[in-house]
């Protein structure tokens, strides 16, 4: 599954009775809830990745990302408008590294 089907996914939940899944009942709780999950999430895998624990690691940066695209939906932002930034970013730092030679 890629980020683009997940959060096509989670968005369609926004709509969804809330008792049908998780993910609905967590947008049904507003965009602040959904940012403090992320928060929690994120902090979840700052101490995994400070004890060195890979395996916990991966398993919290899954639910990092999750909550990241959960967060998004909340507040309408579309992945592709974060993607669209970081390519942007990138061609900026490409052209960055072209008026140093
Ligand atoms: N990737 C995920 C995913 N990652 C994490 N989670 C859920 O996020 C929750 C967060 O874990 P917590 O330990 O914080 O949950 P909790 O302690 O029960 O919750 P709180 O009491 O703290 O509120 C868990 O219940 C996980 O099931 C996810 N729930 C759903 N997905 C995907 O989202 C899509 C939609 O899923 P539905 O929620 O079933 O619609 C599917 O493709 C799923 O695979």
């Amino acid at each position: 599954m890629t980020l683009d089907d997940l959060f096509a996914t989670i968005s369609a939940r926004k709509n969804a009775d809330p008792s049908s899944s998780w993910t609905a009942q967590l947008l049904a709780k507003g965009p602040e809830k959904c940012a403090e999950k992320f928060g929690e999430e994120a902090i979840e895998a700052i101490i995994e990745a400070v004890k060195d624990d890979k395996k916990a690691l991966t398993s919290e940066a899954a639910d990092v990302l999750y909550h990241l695209l959960v967060m998004l939906a909340s507040r309408d932002v579309p992945l592709t408008d974060v993607l669209d930034e970081l390519a942007r970013r990138q061609n900026q730092s490409g052209i960055a590294e072209k008026a140093s030679r």
